[in-house]
C-alpha cells in the first residue's frame, strides 16, 4: 500500500511514459513529482491528470527570480491544483516571503486549499568543491541550516535538504518543518551524479519526512519491484 512519505520523481517528457509507469507503480505509490524535464514537455495538462488519477503532486519547478515575479509565478502553479510547490532558498528571504504571503491569499480569495511551499536549499548534486567553487565560505551543512532558518521565519512550510543535514534542521526548525531528501538511493544502487546521498531508512531515521526518488524507481527494470522495496525499507522507521 502508498506510502504517503515516497514521493516518485516523473522525469520522463511525454505523457505516454508517465502514463505507463503511474499504471505500473498502481496503488503502491501516491505522491508524484513533475520537474521541468516533463512539465516543459507536456504542461499543464500532467498536473491534471495525476490530480484525476486520485495522486498528489509536487510540481518541482524551483523557482528563482525577484520577488514579484516568483510570488506571481506560484501563484499560477498553485492554480494548477499541485499539493506541494518550491522555489530557491537563494532567492532570499523577501523572495520566499513574498511568494508564501501571496500564495496564501490567492488559495483564500479563490476558496482552494493551499500547498506546500518549501525552499531548495543547496541541491544534492553539490559537494564540498563543488561548492567552495562558488565562493562559499561556510560548510554545506551550516548553509543548509541557514537557508532552512530562512525558510521557516519567511512563512515556509518547509525544505528540500539531503539527509546528511535532516537531523540538524529538524533540531532548529522543530518538528512540524517538512524535509523533502532527494538523493535517495538503496543500499547498492547507482549514484549517478548525486553527491550527498543516504538510504531510504537512514534518511527517515534523520528526520526526513518526504523522500523524492526518481532512477532508483524509473529506470529500474522492474519499477514496481523496486517501489515496493524501498517501501519495505521505509516501513521499518514509522
Ligand atoms: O527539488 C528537487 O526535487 C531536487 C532537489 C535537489 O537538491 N536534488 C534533487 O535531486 N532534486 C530532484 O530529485 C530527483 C532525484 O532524482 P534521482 O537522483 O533520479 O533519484 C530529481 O528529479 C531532481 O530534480
Amino acid at each position: 500500500m502508498a506510502d504517503e512519505r515516497l514521493i516518485a520523481a516523473l522525469d520522463v517528457h511525454t505523457m505516454e511514459d508517465v502514463e505507463r509507469l503511474v499504471t505500473t507503480l498502481g496503488d503502491s505509490v501516491s505522491y508524484y513529482k513533475v520537474g521541468m524535464e516533463l512539465f516543459y514537455s507536456v504542461g499543464a495538462q500532467v498536473v491534471t491528470w495525476l490530480r484525476e488519477q486520485g495522486k498528489d503532486v509536487f510540481l518541482d519547478l524551483k523557482l528563482h527570480d525577484i520577488p514579484n515575479t516568483a510570488a506571481g509565478g506560484i501563484c499560477s502553479m498553485m492554480r494548477l491544483g499541485a499539493t506541494m510547490l518550491n522555489v530557491h532558498a537563494s532567492g532570499g528571504y523577501t523572495m520566499m516571503k513574498t511568494a508564501a504571503e501571496r500564495m496564501h491569499a490567492e488559495a483564500e480569495k479563490m476558496g482552494i486549499a493551499c500547498p506546500k511551499l518549501i525552499a531548495v536549499t543547496v541541491l544534492t548534486s553539490i559537494n564540498q568543491e563543488d561548492w567552495e567553487g562558488l565562493g562559499q565560505a561556510l560548510q554545506i551543512k551550516s548553509a543548509v541550516v541557514r537557508y532552512a532558518k530562512l525558510a521557516k521565519k519567511a512563512g515556509l512550510d518547509g525544505v528540500v535538504a539531503s539527509a546528511q543535514e535532516a537531523a540538524l534542521i529538524r533540531e532548529v526548525c522543530g518538528e512540524d518543518f517538512l524535509i523533502v531528501t532527494p538523493g535517495i538511493r538503496p543500499a547498492g544502487s547507482d549514484v549517478n551524479d548525486q553527491s550527498r546521498i543516504a538510504t531510504p531508512f537512514n534518511a527517515l531515521k534523520d528526520g526526513s519526512t518526504h523522500l523524492v526518488i526518481g532512477r532508483p524507481i524509473y529506470a529500474s527494470a522492474d519499477p514496481k519491484t523496486a517501489a515496493l522495496k524501498i517501501l519495505e525499507e521505509m516501513e521499518k522507521v514509522k
